[in-house]
């Protein structure tokens, strides 16, 4: 790790190992910009490095940023989010303290929107179970007439148009998708017509006529456990759901019923409740079931792209310039 330097502002992070702490790449760099202090320094000497810290940065989930944890911040002006997902973060509190909050959301939606098609294509075509069978040591079960749902032509339904869902709609349409879409706001017609996608105002009808159901919005009050039992009753026998949002925009329970009774065909999470479910969570034991880690975003380039948006939020806030991407309180 390179030299602190005390001159630089302090920049709170989780910590530098483990599964919540940032990126270990990213430390040289950002380490050119700010002196960064752990958790775990903090919390060993509050009084001492809690006025240092001028910036907040969330990587992972990380640092939760509590009422306490504000309190002990008296310099805080920003927190800076890596992601585009804010569930995590109380804002109004945040904004009560005077505190700025900004996140990453460009560097963030093609690769989740990639993720998304991964996932409906794995779906789709059952590509883990094929990966299981060609590897198996018993060739018997070895076949050809082994069959998925055709992608091509087939009608997919995206829940939350912002800019992930949008960029989900240019990459079906590749696949000749027949695409409608859900939304709290309507697109523009140009935006619409550019995809080919036709907006449906009412949930249900779009779940009705969808082959593939793919989530992509935000998780807030309004969306959580949006897709419950009667939705998923409304859905096909054969559709499959795939879930590129947060997992509790899905009764869970509901869920698992419905693909253990053939209420859905199957389903594609990169999300779940918790992340990661318990190890004997039925979700885990069902074939009809791809899970993947929460890796949306999860690639060298989007991840590097998200380190220096952040650093360029909080030069930017500790410089008094306007914050990219800053979020503003609805
Ligand atoms: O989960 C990923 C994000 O919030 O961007």
């Amino acid at each position: 790790m390179a030299m602190e330097d005390q001159d630089l502002p302090g920049v709170l992070v989780s910590g530098f190992e483990g599964p919540s702490g940032i990126c270990k790449d990213h430390v040289g760099e950002l380490q050119k910009y700010f002196n960064l202090i752990t958790m775990q320094d903090l919390l060993e000497n509050k009084t001492q490095v809690g006025p240092k810290i001028q910036a907040a940065y969330i990587w992972n989930r990380k640092p939760a940023i509590d009422q306490e944890l504000l309190q002990s911040l008296p310099a805080l002006k920003i927190v800076a989010n890596a992601g585009a997902g804010l569930d995590h973060l109380d804002l109004k509190l945040i904004a009560s303290f005077g505190v700025k909050v900004a996140n990453t959301p460009q560097a963030v939606s093609s690769p989740t929107a990639d993720m998304g098609m991964a996932l409906l294509l794995a779906a789709a075509r059952r590509v883990v179970e094929g990966h299981q069978l060609a590897t198996s040591p018993d060739t018997k079960s070895f076949s050809t007439n082994w069959l998925g749902q055709e992608v091509t032509g087939s009608t997919l339904g995206i829940i939350g148009m912002g800019s992930i869902g949008y960029k989900v709609a240019q990459r079906a349409r590749a696949f000749e998708m027949n695409i409608l879409y859900h939304n709290r706001k309507r697109r523009k017609s140009e935006e619409e017509e550019a995809v080919g996608a036709t907006y449906c105002e009412r949930l249900d009808d779009l779940l009705q006529r969808s082959d593939f159901v793919m989530l992509a919005m935000s998780l807030t009050p309004q969306t959580q456990r949006l897709i419950g039992r009667r939705e998923l009753r409304l859905m096909k026998p054969t559709a499959i759901l795939v879930n590129i949002g947060r997992g509790l925009l899905v009764d869970q329970d509901a869920l698992v019923e419905a693909l253990q009774t053939g209420v859905i065909g199957a389903a594609a999470l990169d999300v779940s409740y918790p992340e990661p479910l318990p190890r004997d969570h039925p979700l885990l034991k069902l074939k009809n079931v791809t899970l993947t880690p929460h890796i949306g975003s999860a690639t060298h380039q989007a991840r590097w792209q998200m380190m220096e948006n952040l650093i360029g939020s909080i030069l930017a806030s500790l410089n008094g310039l306007p914050i990219p991407n800053e979020v503003l309180l609805k």
